[in-house]
């Protein structure tokens, strides 16, 4: 089966097309977790300026810096020799094959703190967020309306003052693909994840129903990738899921990929729609957050009862 694509366009057309369009989403919620979105109001000019920028960004400032990490001088260090000296399980236990920064936008932008971004890459990134940001309120709306939740049971209501952030990644070329994950097997902590990715080399995989891992592949046709995290799982109570989902090193080609985080705002307060299922709320996110940063590679039911004792 194919990963959902869903045309945005729908959403402006006539009663039939749109409600067509919103039972689409509905179903790549409930069932996928994940899907593609086209139409989606992003102009393609921005996609590839930010994206260029990314490149140039890594040439100049991370690629020297992340060969001469201890991660990539030990993977190389077993390349040469032909022998182990990194124990392989454990090296994919501890550390993710990625050179990534993180910039956030709202409610402060951070972009200023870095003195490696020119006037123009740093005009065009913010032109891509202020879209990126009407697309992931427009999707948290239509959410809403298929959940039945409204005003502050909603997602943007209940995600304000919203926290955005993006994070850039490049996954390199990898020496030894079969030691170290790009990034380990998560769910996202936050609600609504847009992702702008590589249209040449694949990596990302989701594992869903919790059976298969689905091959995400290089995008097609200027689309966009949408996945859902963790505080939309427990708003809809369990009706849309989190997926987990990794980054495969891979030995030929770096990789990649812009994500676009629409998430809570710390003091924002999180609860299960119905106070039958089996989610923790109302909590804090920022407390949530705190607890996520040391379980993040572990699994996500333990985490919601933990987070139940502790903070609910
Ligand atoms: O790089 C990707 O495609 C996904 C990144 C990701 O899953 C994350 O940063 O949470
Ligand atoms: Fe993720």
């Amino acid at each position: 089966m194919e990963i959902p694509v869903i045309d945005l366009k729908g959403l402006a057309g006539g009663d039939e097309e749109r409600e067509r369009t919103m039972a689409q989403l509905h179903e790549a919620c409930k069932d996928w977790g994940f899907f593609w979105v086209e139409n989606h109001g992003v102009e393609a000019a921005l996609m590839e300026e930010v994206k260029s920028f990314v490149y140039r960004h890594y040439d100049e400032h991370l690629e020297k810096k992340f060969y001469a990490s201890d991660l990539a001088k030990n993977l190389h260090l077993n390349k040469d020799d032909g022998d182990v000296l990194v124990d392989g399980g454990d090296l994919a236990d501890q550390a993710d094959w990625e050179a990534t920064y993180f910039i956030q936008h709202r409610p402060k932008n951070t972009a200023a703190d870095f003195p490696d971004i020119p006037p123009a890459a740093r005009e065009s990134l913010d032109a891509y967020i202020a879209q990126a940001v009407s697309l992931a309120e427009l999707l948290a709306g239509c959410i809403s309306t298929n959940l039945g939740l409204a005003g502050a049971a909603g997602v943007v209501d209940a995600f304000a003052p919203p926290f955005v952030g993006t994070k850039f990644a490049m996954y390199p070329p990898c020496p030894r693909p079969d030691l170290v994950w790009g990034l380990r097997a998560h769910t996202d902590a936050g609600g609504i994840i847009l992702l702008l990715q590589d249209d040449a080399v694949g990596g990302l995989e989701f594992h869903r129903g919790g059976r298969e891992w689905v091959p995400v592949g290089p995008t097609r046709r200027g689309r966009l990738f949408v996945n859902i995290g963790d505080q939309v799982e427990v708003l809809s109570g369990g009706a849309y899921k989190s997926v987990v989902h990794r980054v495969a090193a891979g030995a030929e080609g770096r990789r990649l990929s812009v994500a676009t985080f629409y998430n809570p705002g710390p003091d924002a307060v999180i609860a299960p729609a119905t106070a039958a299922a089996p989610y923790p709320g109302p909590y804090r996110y920022g407390d949530y957050l705190d607890y996520y940063q040391g379980t993040k590679f572990g699994d996500k039911a333990a985490r919601f009862q933990a987070v139940k004792k502790l903070f609910s």
